[in-house]
């Protein structure tokens, strides 16, 4: 695991940017898994600014880990923000997204895009691998949609399931474990006051950390990068 610590979230997204544009250099289908949230609205923002003309978006596949279930047209939409901060701005084949459909049945859609999947990506022990898995924290240490009152979603047998919001009891379809650990690389993306904490309890092992999803991303044997501001990491 590698831990990146920078002055502030433009900076994370500056030297995200540059680790992404580095790690789609190669000549196959580059398939990357989206989170939503704060943090990757302005690292899409960079990618745009900074290497709208320098990837080869023809060779990048986008997908998601998580999804809430909302028309893509939704302020709440992970795929309406993308759209907004990245997709619009760059020349990406429609053919190479691959959304969360979060207007439909979330079952349905769970069991959906895990077939896909499995039909689009390699298998490693029957697990669809990701080149890389961006990947957010909440404040309360959920990633992905897997929140800590659903942790047992984590192990779930299906590689997409459905969750529910604690607060709002909004529906998401996320990844599950197996998936998010078989990726070849998964970085996180965690910047501001809010999350110190949870980032100090999963980092130094503090009792009761494997509460938080967060802290189960182990990739069995790809690399861990988390990508902090100096305010997230405030308590390491
Ligand atoms: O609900 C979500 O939140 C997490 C974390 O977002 P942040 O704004 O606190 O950084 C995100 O990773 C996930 O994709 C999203 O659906």
């Amino acid at each position: 695991m590698e831990v990146k610590v920078y002055e502030d979230k433009q900076t994370v997204a500056t030297e995200f940017s540059a680790y992404f544009a580095e790690q789609t250099r190669q000549d196959k289908p580059f398939n990357v898994a989206l989170s939503g949230g704060s943090t990757p609205r302005i690292v899409f923002d960079t990618l745009a600014d900074a290497y709208g003309d320098n990837i080869n978006w023809k060779n990048v596949h986008f997908y998601w880990g998580d999804e809430r279930c909302v028309p893509p047209t939704d302020e709440q939409s992970n795929y309406k923000m993308t759209k907004e901060h990245l997709f619009d701005r760059i020349d990406v084949p429609e053919e190479n997204i691959h959304r969360i459909l979060g207007e439909n049945d979330p079952k349905g859609e769970a069991m959906r895009y895990a077939n896909l999947l499995e039909i689009n990506l390699d298998r490693v022990e029957g697990v669809p691998q990701f080149d890389l898995i961006i990947l957010g924290m909440g404040d309360d240490g959920h990633t992905a949609s897997i929140f800590p009152h659903e942790i047992e979603l984590w192990d779930a047998e299906d590689h997409c399931v459905v969750a529910t919001h604690p607060d709002s009891g909004q529906k998401r379809v996320s990844l599950n474990g197996a998936v998010i650990n078989t990726a070849k690389e998964v970085a996180f993306l965690v910047t501001g006051a809010a999350k110190e904490e949870k980032v100090a309890i999963i980092h130094q092992e503090k009792e009761g950390f494997k509460q938080y999803p967060a802290a189960l991303v182990k990739p069995k044997s790809g690399n861990l990068l988390w990508f902090l501001d100096k305010e997230a990491a405030a308590g390491l």
